[in-house]
């Protein structure tokens, strides 16, 4: 068997040590590197006690790239530097699997681009987590029938980026059967700036980051008389993993960049 052989960027983090816990359990896959910010040249187990892999640390991408043989790169950064690995993965015809959150329109618009260019698959999604896609697929669903919805976001206070990428998609489905509608009153006027949270066609999301959250999102739907409330909760970032297994493996039979897991969901 070929195993596919994969580089973790951000292996030290909250979901890159998880990430590499996936990788120990499969048979078919082969942690060939790890990029990090620091640690160059040190082996991942020995300055990371919850694994047993022996994968070399590299500090820059081009540089892992051009020194080892790698099939998918794994990204689980930051949004500056999942970005820059994203494209250089690209560019050197490694697949990217990224669940770094925090992209701007006018780069997915760019990784897209040069995906198609190269013929390099690409898996970007906000969320890996199965209950997660199912939420963000009812809540799209949901829109058809109730146009007014407000999103609202809870994360862990260590989140760089706001509103989630979960809720910016949440959001991007919505508006795909949603005709823009401004929601609450015609004249409400805000008299602390952000009560109403970010305005998305009309659409309000809001964003808590508080101790001891994970990742959980609520899409509430209302109309005259009843209200609809479609619940995510990620208690653990093993969550994930499912969905970054799979991604991995249908990145492989890709040829252009897929946005959300949903695409790839048979
Ligand atoms: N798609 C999903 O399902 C999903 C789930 C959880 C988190 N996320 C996203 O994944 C990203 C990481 O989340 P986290 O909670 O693990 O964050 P974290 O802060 O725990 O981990 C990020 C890691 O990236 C590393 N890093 C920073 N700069 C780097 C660089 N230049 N090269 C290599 N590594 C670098 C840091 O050292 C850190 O260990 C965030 O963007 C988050 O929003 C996505
Ligand atoms: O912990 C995070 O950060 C998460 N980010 C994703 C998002 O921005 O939607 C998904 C869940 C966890």
């Amino acid at each position: 068997m070929n195993k596919i052989r994969v580089v973790v960027a951000g292996p030290r983090g909250k979901m890159g040590s998880e990430a590499l816990k996936m990788i120990e359990r499969q048979d078919d896959l082969e942690l060939v590197a790890c990029l990090d910010h620091k640690f160059e040249g040190r082996k991942i187990n020995e300055v990371a006690d919850f694994t047993s892999l022996d994968a070399i640390i590299f500090t820059d991408i081009q540089d892992c790239l051009d020194n080892v043989q790698a099939d998918v790169l794994i990204d689980l950064t930051t949004p500056e530097y999942g970005y820059l690995h994203t494209k250089t993965a690209i560019e050197n015809g490694v697949r990217p699997v990224v669940g770094t959150t925090g992209f701007t329109e006018d780069q997915l618009d760019e990784l897209t681009e040069l995906s198609e260019e190269k013929g390099i698959g690409v898996i970007i999604a906000p969320n890996f987590a199965l209950g997660a896609v199912l939420m963000m697929q009812f809540a799209k669903w949901a829109a058809k029938y109730f146009p007014d919805v407000e999103i609202i976001e809870k994360h862990h206070d260590n989140k760089l980026d706001a509103p989630s990428g979960t809720a910016v998609k949440t959001a991007q489905l919505i508006k795909e059967v949603r005709e823009p509608k401004k929601q609450g009153h015609p004249e409400e006027k805000e008299t602390i700036e952000g009560a109403r949270g970010a305005d998305v066609d009309g659409m309000r999301i809001h964003s808590m980051r508080l101790p001891g959250l994970v990742a959980h999102q609520e899409v509430v739907f209302g109309a005259k008389g009843e209200n609809l409330t479609i619940k995510h909760d990620s208690f653990h970032r093993e969550s994930f993993m499912t969905g970054v297994k799979l991604a991995v493996d249908q990145v492989m039979k890709l040829d252009l960049l897929v946005y959300g897991l949903e695409n790839i969901l048979e």
